[in-house]
């Protein structure tokens, strides 16, 4: 009589899986299918940092419009300097916001403040903590220290914008510098992509609203303050759908409604397997799905799909995997249907304080503690638990520690690729 073997368990939920998509698919899938869905719109420059700017915009002008003075003292000229011996009568004042078309006398200095348009003729100015006033016979005189090259603390009148630079590109998240760079050429409104419409919510019957009574069974619903959180400061418009029960005709009578009026919806919870699992199936049955179940730590059941027109992007339900699986894929996702360039967070390499083993053919982000010096880093430590519950990780850590799919061990004092989160989002 034949035996069935012993059925192998599949004990670790992390256990590797060739059919899960790698990190780079997952990027690369995001990239292919998202382009630009916002309209535009144009943006006063008090609202415009974070913005995504919708046109390149060039200097119609040159910023400083005019030489000028970099420092309050005396203008001259350098050819009269020999000449005079650095005795220079004062001919004349010329404070910011008043030019003077008369041209400076031969030998003379003018009295001149910072961001004062220089005079015609003068080329050079000297920091009047370095000259000595004179007064003699009823006329001022200023002696003025040798060694000044020709053009010292004057600036040039388009060294900060020639006519014609492009401030920003169409896709760039507009920063503040660069709306005072938009302001310096006399622009009051920037055409920007309208905010993205964004729907969030929780799914779990476990999961209840923080400040209402706790009951058994219960986890305080930290994902939606969670990305609410994340989600400030991007050019989005939040709408809170609140906590989902699991129950499948609920799930998805709510997001078929919010697909219709948003460009966007972001779910937690609900994202693995289990037949109390609703986001799958939802899109299953309701939409498409484009991706599902990654070759990465945290993060697995990461989903993406859309609903109708609208983009769908369900996160997993543990909290560290929710904000990691945001960072990594969900916000540049986010700006990049916002208007945005796809942008790469940039890694530093930094020595690993610690040695760990990781399963081959998936990517491990790892809470990663900066370790200093005197105010320099010298290295970088992880949280010393990985479980993906533990947001008292996030709290501890200045960004992720990313381990790629062919390492298998790292050792103290080996390299380790750092994503601080700056580059993640801030
Ligand atoms: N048999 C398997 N079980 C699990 C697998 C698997 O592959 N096979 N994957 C595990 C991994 S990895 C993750 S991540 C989780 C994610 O699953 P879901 O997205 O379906 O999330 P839930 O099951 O709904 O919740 C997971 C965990 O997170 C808590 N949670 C959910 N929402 C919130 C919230 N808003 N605030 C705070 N905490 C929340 C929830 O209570 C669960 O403890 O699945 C593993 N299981
Ligand atoms: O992959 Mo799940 O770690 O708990 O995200």
């Amino acid at each position: 009589m034949s035996r069935k073997a012993p059925r192998r368990l599949i004990d670790d939920c992390f256990l590797t899986d060739k059919e899960r998509l790698t990190h780079e698919e997952a990027l690369d899938i995001l990239r292919e299918r998202l382009s630009p869905v916002a309209d535009l719109e144009p943006v006063p420059l008090a609202e415009a940092t974070g913005r995504v700017a919708a046109d390149a915009v060039l200097a119609p002008r040159p910023v400083p419009a005019a030489d000028n003075a970099a420092v309050d003292g005396y203008a001259f000229a350098l050819a009269d300097y020999e000449a005079t011996g650095g005795f220079f009568p004062v001919a004349g004042r010329v404070p910011a916001g008043h030019p003077t078309s008369e041209k400076l006398p031969i030998g003379a200095a003018a009295r001149i403040f910072t961001g004062a348009v220089m005079p015609p003729r003068a080329d050079t100015v000297a920091m009047q903590e370095d000259c000595e006033p004179h007064e003699q016979d009823g006329q001022d005189f200023v002696i003025i220290p040798p060694g000044l090259k020709q053009g010292a603390n004057r600036r040039r009148a388009g060294e900060d914008l020639a006519q014609g630079t492009a401030l920003f590109d169409a896709g760039q998240i507009l920063r503040s510098q660069d709306v005072a760079a938009a302001a310096s050429v006399g622009t009051a409104a920037i055409t920007c992509y309208e905010p993205l419409k964004v729907a969030i919510v929780s799914t779990g019957d476990e999961v209840l609203e923080p400040g209402s009574t706790f009951r058994d069974g219960a986890v305080y619903d930290a994902n939606r303050p969670l990305l609410q959180g994340l989600l400030a400061g991007l050019p989005v418009e939040v709408t809170d759908l609140g906590i989902l029960p699991d129950r499948r005709d609920e799930v998805q009578e709510t997001l078929r409604a919010a697909a219709e009026t948003h460009h966007a919806i972001l779910t937690t919870g609900g994202a693995s397997r289990g037949e109390e699992d609703h986001i799958v199936s939802t899109l299953d049955e309701i939409g498409s799905r484009h991706m599902w179940q990654l070759a990465i730590k945290p993060g697995r059941p990461m989903t993406f799909g859309q609903l109708g027109d609208c983009v769908f992007l369900g996160l997993p339900g543990n909290p560290v995997a929710a904000f990691v699986c945001f960072r990594l894929y969900v916000r540049p996702a986010l700006l990049r249907l916002a208007g945005a360039d796809w942008a790469e967070p940039r890694r530093v390499m930094l020595k690993a304080e610690f040695d760990i083993r990781s399963k081959p053919d998936r990517r491990e982000f790892l809470r990663g503690i900066l370790l200093t010096e005197n105010g320099t880093v010298t290295g970088v430590d992880k949280f010393d638990r990985d479980g993906s519950g533990l947001i008292t990780g996030l709290r501890e850590a200045d960004g992720l520690i990313e381990i790629p799919e062919a390492t298998t061990e790292v050792k103290e004092g080996d390299e380790v690729a750092f994503l601080s989160w700056g580059e993640l989002g801030g």
